[in-house]
């Protein structure tokens, strides 16, 4: 590659920017002189839609493009499943003829929820998928597509994804502290908990490899370091938020996934192994509590709105 090219920023069209990741990401990205980033929420590309896709993509013409957007609600899935597939599936396949069509990689985000919970100790990339909801299944089918269309793609899964905006069960546990006196979490569900901004950085970290020539296209996972489940996940939050805040509720229950009903099922253990990242990327775990305890502290020194 000639020095002229690699002094070139890096130009990534987000989509999706204006969700966790796609937030992070953008911040993250604008603060690294090796990136130049065009961020796209919603109105500007819809990702179901092929034209919009191709005015874009025709107009920025980018390095690469990085697929944040996602229909992610995994309950109302159940009952919007023809748009959930929309979102997941056919829209990333749309995307990703497209990025065919200008010879652009795409990097695309994938999740936990493509297993079904079975196997205790952690699922690596070759793991046989077994989705239980719909949300999930329509991650998997998008996966399959963007394999088939494009081989030039980096697939991360990613889980219990919190950040300090969006629906995640970081701010919504937050906000029952406030108002209610007693909480309930589930204690037999175990995952690992992930921060946006780290997975932020991971993207930003396998951009820059695969810019100078490494041929590592495929399917990684990446999550906190550390194990948890979602009561003992609560109780971190209650603790790490209680240095800033008074909170209303008194006790926490530990309760059986059996005794907590949603309109999706959920794995049960849905651990992602992260080896195959580190041993081609060279990219750690970070252990999610710290990543907690930085939150905690953006939250807290952040103007109310
Ligand atoms: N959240 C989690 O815990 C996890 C998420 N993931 C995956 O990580 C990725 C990022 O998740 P996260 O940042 O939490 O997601 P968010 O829901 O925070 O962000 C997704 C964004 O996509 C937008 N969007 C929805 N439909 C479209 C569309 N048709 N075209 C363009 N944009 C659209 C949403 O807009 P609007 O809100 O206006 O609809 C939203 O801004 C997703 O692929 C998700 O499946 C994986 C594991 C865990
Ligand atoms: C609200 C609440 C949830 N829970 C438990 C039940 C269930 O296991 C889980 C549900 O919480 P949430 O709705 O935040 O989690 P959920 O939406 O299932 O989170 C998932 O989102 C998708 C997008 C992903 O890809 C996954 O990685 C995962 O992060 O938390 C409690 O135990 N007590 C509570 O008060």
């Amino acid at each position: 590659m000639d020095l002229e090219l690699l002094l070139k920023p890096i130009k990534i069209l987000i989509t999706g920017a204006k969700g966790q990741v796609g937030t992070d990401l953008t911040r993250l990205g604008k603060t690294d002189s090796f990136f130049e980033i065009i961020a796209l929420d919603k109105s500007a590309l819809d990702i179901t839609n092929a034209k919009q896709i191709n005015d874009q993509l025709t107009h920025y013409l980018p390095d690469y493009v990085i697929n944040c957007a996602a229909f992610d609600h995994v309950d109302e899935a159940e009952h919007k499943a023809d748009l959930c597939y929309a979102v997941n599936a056919k829209g990333v396949e749309t995307l990703a003829l497209a990025c065919a069509d200008l010879s652009i990689p795409m990097f695309h985000l994938s999740t936990d929820y493509v297993f079904d919970g079975h196997y205790a100790s952690g699922y690596t990339e070759d793991d046989e998928v077994a989705p239980l909801g719909v949300y999930g299944d329509s991650k998997w089918q998008g996966e399959e597509l963007l394999r088939q269309v494009l081989p030039k793609h980096l697939i991360l899964r990613v889980s219990w994804l919190f950040s300090g905006q969006g629906n995640n069960f970081v701010l919504r546990t937050l906000e029952a502290a406030r108002t209610q006196n007693a909480l309930e979490a589930v204690s037999d569900r175990r995952g690992c908990p992930t921060s946006a901004s780290d997975v932020a950085r991971v993207i930003l970290a396998m951009l820059k490899q695969v810019h100078n020539g490494a041929d590592a296209w495929g399917t990684y996972h990446y999550c906190g370091a550390e194990i948890t489940n979602r009561y003992d996940f609560c109780k971190e939050i209650l603790i790490a938020a209680g240095n800033y805040e008074n909170f209303e509720v008194e006790t926490l229950v530990p309760i059986s996934s059996k005794d907590y009903v949603t309109e999706a099922q959920r794995p049960n253990t849905s651990v992602l192994t992260c080896k195959k990242l580190l041993s081609v990327f060279g990219i750690r775990q970070r252990p999610w509590r710290q990543e907690l305890q930085w939150l905690m502290r953006v939250i807290y020194s952040s103007p109310k709105p």
